[in-house]
């Protein structure tokens, strides 16, 4: 069936694993008119272009997917950027930030100038310092450039949660912040469950062991399948389809914290010009310290990059 509404345009920069299922997660849950593709490996590209546009011609026949260059990725109303290496088996998203700083760099000088209400979206890692640095290469404002964040750890979490209480993963309220990487933390002490708080509904949880099993999630899935792919691909479009609906929902997505000097994950006000406000959850002492922490790491990741 079409949808008349459908007026959008994404840009997927980076057409590999990433890049091709969150496209594939944009098509089936009808958020934009025109999804350009945009990758140097011209030849991969036009395949998952075929491949995505099998998924359009039935259900969803509203969106288009065609390849785009850079400067017409830069005129898009959401510009997503997956493109950079991924780690390998042992490497950790830190480990990234040499080869995918550079790449994110030139990516962004061939999409200039950037439409005025464009929204960056960035996706590949080290997603943080990717979003701090995007925001030093383009003229765009702060809250218009965001990372996608510990929105994927959160949703973990909450996974692991309903099973836990037996519940649907929609009734948790439990956030993890911080880095989407190795100083994330879960802000244990302001988690609900149907508006309950958490210790309430389930005693005797495991805080730490969850907290580990969550951040080493993405490790243990790409030991196995060398990607995670899907959780992202979630991820991402429910991001654009907020920003485009000017949907007001609160997720953790990695943006610029002013008292911190860093890009990392705090739960945030997303609309149709990025981050509309941040919305400071009352973290207990052992929280802020952690918050604190999180914020050094991404802070010395930036400055030893150079
Ligand atoms: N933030 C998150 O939660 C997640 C982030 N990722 C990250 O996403 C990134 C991409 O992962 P995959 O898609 O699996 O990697 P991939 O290797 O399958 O695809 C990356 C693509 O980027 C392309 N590329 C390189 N330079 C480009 C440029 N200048 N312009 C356009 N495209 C360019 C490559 O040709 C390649 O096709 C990685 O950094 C990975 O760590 C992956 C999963 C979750
Ligand atoms: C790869 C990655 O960042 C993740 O799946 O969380």
């Amino acid at each position: 069936m079409s949808n008349p509404k459908l007026t959008s345009q994404i840009a997927i920069v980076g057409a590999g694993d990433v890049g091709a299922t969150i496209a594939y997660s944009l098509i089936l849950n009808q958020v934009a008119a025109d999804i350009l593709v945009i990758d140097p490996k011209e030849e991969v590209r036009d395949a998952q272009i075929q491949d995505l546009s099998d998924a359009t011609f039935h259900g969803n026949t509203s969106t288009r997917v065609r390849s785009g260059t850079h400067k017409e990725a830069g005129q898009s109303d959401i510009i997503v950027m997956t493109a950079g290496a991924k780690q390998k088996e042992g490497e950790s998203r830190a480990d990234l930030i040499g080869r995918n700083k550079s790449i994110l760099e030139s990516a962004l000088k061939d999409m200039k100038p950037f439409r005025k209400d464009a929204v960056l979206l960035l996706v590949a890692n080290p997603v943080d310092a990717l979003t701090y640095f995007a925001q030093k290469f383009t003229d765009l404002p702060h809250t218009q450039v965001i990372g996608s964040g510990t929105f994927l750890d959160s949703a973990r979490l909450r996974g692991i949660l309903a099973q836990k209480a037996d519940v649907a993963p929609s009734s948790i309220d439990a956030y993890v912040l911080g880095e989407h990487g190795e100083s994330q933390f879960v802000a244990w002490s302001c988690a609900t469950i149907g508006g309950i708080s958490l210790s309430n509904v389930i005693s005797n949880l495991d805080t730490s062991g969850i907290a580990e099993d969550v951040k080493n999630k993405a490790t243990s899935i790409i030991e196995n399948k060398g990607v995670t792919n899907y959780g992202i691909g979630a991820v991402a479009a429910s991001i654009c389809k907020s920003v485009l609906g000017d949907e007001k929902i609160v997720r953790a997505v990695s943006h610029w914290q002013e008292g911190l000097g860093v890009c990392l994950s705090k739960p945030a006000v997303l609309g149709r010009k990025g981050v509309l406000r941040t919305v400071d959850v009352p973290l207990n002492s052992e929280e802020k310290k952690s918050l604190e922490k999180s914020a050094k790491a991404l802070k010395e990741m930036v400055e030893e990059s150079g």
